[in-house]
C-alpha cells in the first residue's frame, strides 16, 4: 500500500481474532485502509477479503510473530516507511494465567516479548513520523489487570501494568502535541484469549464478560470523545479519577528525603 493512498491507514496488531479483528472491521467502516498483523495469515486474508468486499478497504496482510525480533523489525519497517499510517492499534497480546512457579519460562518470556517489548518497539517506530507531522494516534490495549493482580496473573498483570505506566508517561510527553495516545483497559471479554490462557471462558461468570463488539465500540466511543483512558465496562467514571488522585497523592508523599517516623530507631 503506497503513501499516496487516499484513505488514512491504520495498523492493527493481533487482527486475526477477538478484539483486534473487531477493531479492523470498525476502522474499515470508518474509512481506514488497513495493515493487519498477526501470525495466522489465512485468517487475516479472509478478513481482508471480507472488508474489501464490504467497504472497498485496501488491506495489507503482514504475517508476523511479534515475539520474534526479526518479525518485529519487519513491522517496525512498515511503520517507518508508510507515511499514510495515522493510527497504530497495539492490540496483540497473550496471556498465560497460572502461578509464577507453575508458569513455563517460555510462556513468561512470550508474554513479556509480545505485551511489553513489541508494543514498545512499535510505538517507538511510529512516534518520529507522528511527531514530525504533529498528527497521529496510538491505541494501546491494556487490561483492568494493569492495576490489579491475581495469584494467577502476576506476570500478565506485570506486563499490562507496564502498558499502563508506559502509556501514562508517554501521554504526558505528547501533551503539547496533536499526537494522541488512548489507553484502553478492558475487563473480561469473550475471546479466544481465555481458553489459550488456561482459564476457560466458559468458567467465568458470564455476567462479567463483554462481547468484543461491545468492547471495541465502547473503546472507539471513548476515542471519539478524546479520552486518554477508557475503561469500557466501568459505569462510574469518577472511580478512575479517584484512583489516579490517590496514586498522585501517594507519589507526592514519597518526596520527603527522610525515613518515615515509623521506621526511625527509637
Ligand atoms: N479477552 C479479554 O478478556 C481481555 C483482553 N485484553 C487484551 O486485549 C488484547 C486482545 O486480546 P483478545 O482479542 O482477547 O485475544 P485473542 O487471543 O482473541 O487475540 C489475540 C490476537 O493477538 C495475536 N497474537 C497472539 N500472539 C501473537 C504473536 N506472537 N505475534 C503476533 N500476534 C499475536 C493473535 O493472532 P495470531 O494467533 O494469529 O498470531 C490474535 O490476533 C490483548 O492485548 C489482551 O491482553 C485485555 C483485557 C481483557
Ligand atoms: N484477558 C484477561 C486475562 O487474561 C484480562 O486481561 O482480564
Amino acid at each position: 500500500m503506497s503513501a499516496s493512498s487516499l484513505k488514512p491507514v491504520a495498523l492493527v496488531t493481533g487482527a486475526s481474532a477477538g478484539i483486534g479483528a473487531i477493531y479492523a472491521a470498525r476502522l474499515a467502516e470508518r474509512g481506514y485502509d488497513l495493515i493487519l498483523v498477526a501470525r495466522r495469515a489465512d485468517r487475516l486474508k479472509a478478513l481482508s477479503d471480507k472488508l474489501g468486499a464490504a467497504h472497498g478497504t485496501k488491506v495489507e496482510v503482514v504475517e508476523a510473530d511479534l515475539t520474534k525480533d526479526a518479525d518485529v523489525t519487519r513491522v517496525e519497517k512498515v511503520l517507518k516507511e508508510n507515511s499514510a499510517i495515522t493510527l497504530l492499534v497495539n492490540n496483540a497480546g497473550n496471556s498465560t494465567l497460572a502461578p509464577v512457579a507453575k508458569t513455563a519460562e517460555e510462556d513468561a518470556a512470550a508474554m513479556i516479548a509480545l505485551n511489553v517489548t513489541a508494543l514498545t518497539r512499535l510505538t517507538h517506530a511510529i512516534l518520529p513520523a507522528f511527531l514530525s507531522r504533529n498528527h497521529g494516534a496510538i491505541i494501546n490495549v491494556a487490561s483492568v489487570l494493569s492495576f490489579h493482580a491475581l495469584p494467577i496473573s502476576a506476570i500478565y498483570s506485570g506486563t499490562k501494568g507496564y502498558v499502563m505506566n508506559f502509556s501514562r508517561g508517554l501521554q504526558q510527553e505528547l501533551a503539547e502535541t496533536n499526537v494522541r495516545l488512548q489507553l484502553v483497559m478492558p475487563a473480561a471479554t469473550a475471546t479466544e484469549l481465555w481458553d489459550l490462557s488456561g482459564v476457560p471462558l466458559a468458567s467465568l461468570n458470564q455476567a462479567t464478560v463483554m462481547t468484543s463488539e461491545n468492547l471495541v465500540d465502547a473503546a472507539l466511543a471513548g476515542f471519539d470523545k478524546g479520552e486518554d483512558i477508557t475503561l469500557p465496562s466501568v459505569a462510574d467514571a469518577s472511580l478512575w479519577d479517584k484512583f489516579d488522585q490517590a496514586r498522585s497523592t501517594l507519589f507526592a508523599a514519597t518526596q520527603t528525603g527522610e525515613p518515615a517516623p515509623r521506621y526511625r530507631a527509637v
